[in-house]
């Protein structure tokens, strides 16, 4: 990782140093393995010539522009994709404002105004089904057209499919995470999948039943589905600890509780208020159970960390990303 990473807004020229570069062109919700394979040819690209890496983003995600009536399940807010691409080895996380404005304009005005005048790229990659402009005028013919005549190389990258042959997709994971299936999320992902927040205060309550929780509000829009998960907790200074999270409504404590994850960390204790911390998910356990009392409910808790222990005893890095993430 560089320490060197910039995320900067794509309004206006970039700085010197960071022009001339190669440039992948997306969303990236999610940077999983179709992206990774996109970002790849990028760093690739980059790499040969000797310049910056770049990623161009848009934010927000279009589709909550042209369809805000529509929740979305955003996989990887801007923090999140930052710390990602820089894993990974890019110089800068370049961020297009996305609004009804831009939206509007041309596949041509896009070129001249973003990636010639404020981007100054040499070369561009991106997935085989990448449009924009107004009315997605521009494709993927439009761009090569586009890089003949402003100078700069363009690298268009094939749809990345999984073992089984299907097209590795955001919705996909989105999917699997909605059923708890976070193992598989992780294989379309590439990396555990990861949320980050700050640890807000609760009703005080675990540390009475010896089970303190460091309590973290996910979007409203994350429907990851409600229940007990192994997972490992980062903290802001980089240390990680297993743990056992439940992301629910507490139902045996709480009348009507908003959903919050709860992590209750293994071997720690200290302060964790106010810290902006990562919480990576291994395994789903169980969903959440109304119990009668909190006896019955301290005692599953208990069965809950054996379990997520044994399991996250048993865990592998999936890649250099997911070292990098969760190990
Ligand atoms: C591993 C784990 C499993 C949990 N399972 C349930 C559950 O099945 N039902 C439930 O009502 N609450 C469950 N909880 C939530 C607890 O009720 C909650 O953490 C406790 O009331 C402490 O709340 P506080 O953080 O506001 O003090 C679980 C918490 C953890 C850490
Ligand atoms: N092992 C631990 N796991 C989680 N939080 C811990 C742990 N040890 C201490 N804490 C601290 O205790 C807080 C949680 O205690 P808890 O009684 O559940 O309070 P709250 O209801 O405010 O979450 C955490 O936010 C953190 O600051």
């Amino acid at each position: 990782m560089s320490a060197a990473f910039e995320h900067i807004s794509a309004t206006v020229p970039l700085p010197t140093h960071l022009r001339g570069g190669v440039v992948a062109i997306g969303n990236f919700d999610g940077v999983h393995r179709g992206h990774q394979a996109v970002l790849e040819r990028a760093l690739g690209e980059a790499m040969r010539r000797g310049v910056p890496a770049l990623v161009l983003t848009f934010e927000p995600h279009p589709r909550k522009v042209f369809r805000p009536d529509m929740p979305l399940f955003v996989l990887t807010p801007p923090p999140m994709k930052a710390r990602l691409l820089s894993h990974l080895g890019f110089a800068a996380l370049v961020e297009q404002p996305f609004t009804r404005a831009f939206a509007s304009l041309s596949a041509e005005a896009f070129v001249t105004d973003v990636l010639e005048t404020n981007l100054g790229i040499t070369h561009a990659v991106t997935g085989f089904d990448f449009h924009f402009g107004k009315d997605r005028q521009g494709g993927p013919a439009f761009l090569m057209a586009a890089g003949e005549r402003h100078g700069f190389g363009v690298t268009l990258v094939d749809a990345f499919r999984d073992e089984g042959a299907e097209v590795v997709s955001s919705s996909r994971i989105r999917a699997l995470l909605c059923e708890g299936e976070v193992a598989e999320a992780a294989g379309l992902l590439g990396y555990r999948f990861t949320v980050e927040s700050e640890v807000i205060g609760g009703q005080q309550l675990g540390r009475t039943l010896g089970f303190p929780t460091a309590n973290m509000r996910l979007s409203p829009e994350a429907t990851l589905k409600e229940g007990i998960y192994a997972v490992r907790f980062r903290r802001a200074d980089g240390t990680l600890h297993d743990g056992v999270a439940s992301f629910g409504r507490r139902p045996t404590v709480d009348d009507n509780g908003a959903p919050l994850l709860e992590t209750f960390v293994f071997d720690f204790s200290g302060d964790l208020y106010g810290e902006i911390c990562e919480v990576s998910f291994f395994g789903f356990l169980r969903p959440e159970v109304k119990f009668d009392g909190l006896d019955a409910l301290v005692a599953q808790i208990k069965r809950d960390e054996t379990e997520a222990r044994a399991l996250l005893a048993g865990v592998r890095p999936l890649s250099q990303l997911d070292s990098a993430i969760a190990f």
